[in-house]
């Protein structure tokens, strides 16, 4: 655990950047730090593991005052990721991932086979292993950067704004990731965004700060998006706060309804008279959902066959376990308004529309 107890950084110039600063941050959870820009985010991370040190109050680090710990102790224990990854250039991958352990013992021969299967929990393919930073795109380094911070597997990670180099589709693959890696893992990890989506999505609990390294509000992202403190937070959250609570609410029970579905393989004639509104569900082999099929659009050209080409792939799809968001988005996404959820292993369970998830939210009183 790591426990902010009036910390306060004052830089040479007079600037506050921390201000008496009180925070928790429970082992084995991710914290975030988020709020505008100057608001003393990276001033706080790095006060973590000294690389600034705090000009008044305490950290504790497990009880400990990180204050009487030599930095490079300290830092043995805290994994550190920051924006662009920070990678050694004429450094390949693999040497970039096992530096840390080498430098603190461990057999070159040994960092490296570890070095080899972080590459791999990361999501790299080992090919990628002898080339160096400049030959993977911003994506793959940054994920080079998560697995060099792993690599001496410490307890503590500190990430500052650590995918906000790269673009949107890229950076929720890494977010999604970075989840299901910490689900594994467990790591105590405060992380640094401007970005309050990122901080809703990834934060077990969210610290908004205010200018001047003041906190504003910690809270988990629920209680964040219904019950801001003020009109800082508020504002600061944004607009479709009510929707975006929806996020974190299962459904449990989902009342789904049947809908006709065809084979890939079918005809178009089969999937034809199969539909429902001139639509039709196209299924895999696996049952999993391909997109929806307009009869008006016809077979493949000069055959009897369903043209895959056409089929309407852009809605999203909902888990039977699935958050109100997610359930209501794959109504609203869906081109004939009737939402595709499917079952744990990606097959077709049933369909739902719109105002039947409205109904479920409002008989839930979420809405409110
Ligand atoms: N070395 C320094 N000397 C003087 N002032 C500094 C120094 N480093 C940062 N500051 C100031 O401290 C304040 C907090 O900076 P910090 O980098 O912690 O903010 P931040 O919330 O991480 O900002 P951003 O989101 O823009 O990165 C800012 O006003 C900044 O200008």
């Amino acid at each position: 655990m790591i426990r902010f107890e009036a910390a306060s950084k004052t830089y040479p110039d007079g600037t506050i950047a921390v201000d008496a600063l009180d925070l928790v941050a429970p082992s084995g959870q991710i914290t975030v730090l988020v709020g505008p820009s100057g608001c003393g985010k990276t001033t706080s991370l790095r006060m973590i593991n000294r690389m600034i040190d705090a000009t008044g109050g305490r950290i504790l680090l497990d009880d400990q005052d990180i204050g009487k710990v030599e930095p490079a102790e300290l830092r043995r224990g805290i994994g550190y990721v920051i924006q662009h990854a920070g990678l050694f250039p004429h450094r390949t991958i693999i040497d970039n991932i096992a530096s840390v352990p080498i430098m603190l013992g461990r057999k070159k021969k040994q960092a490296r086979a570890d070095a080899m299967e972080l590459l791999e929990r990361v999501g790299l393919d080992q090919k990628f292993a002898h080339r160096y930073p400049v030959q993977l795109s911003g994506g793959q380094q940054q994920r080079v950067g998560v697995a060099r911070a792993l690599a001496a597997d410490p307890p503590v990670m500190l990430m500052d704004e650590p995918f906000s180099a790269v673009d949107p589709v890229v950076r929720e693959q890494l977010q999604d990731e970075f989840l299901r890696l910490q689900g594994e893992l467990g790591k105590t990890i405060v992380f640094v965004t401007h970005d309050i989506d990122e901080a809703i999505k990834l934060g077990d609990q969210v610290a908004v700060l205010r200018v001047g390294g003041r906190l504003a509000q910690m809270a988990t992202p629920a209680e964040l998006l219904s019950n801001p403190i003020d009109d800082f937070v508020a504002n600061f959250v944004g607009r479709d706060r009510g929707y975006r609570a929806l996020g974190f609410e299962v459904v449990g029970a989902l009342p789904l309804e049947p809908e006709p579905t065809v084979a890939l393989s079918s005809s178009f004639d089969q999937a034809a008279r199969a539909a429902q509104d001139g639509w039709i569900l196209v299924l895999d082999d696996a049952r999993r959902p391909q997109g929806w099929l307009a009869v008006d659009d016809g077979p493949a050209p000069g055959s009897e066959a369903i043209n895959p080409v056409t089929l309407r792939r852009g809605g999203t799809v909902a888990d039977v376990d699935g958050t109100y968001r997610a359930v209501l988005d794959a109504a609203l996404s869906s081109p004939t308004g009737r939402g595709v959820v499917v079952d744990r292993d990606g097959a077709f369970a049933g369909t739902i529309n719109a105002t039947q998830v409205v109904e479920l939210i409002e008989s839930r009183g979420v809405a409110s």
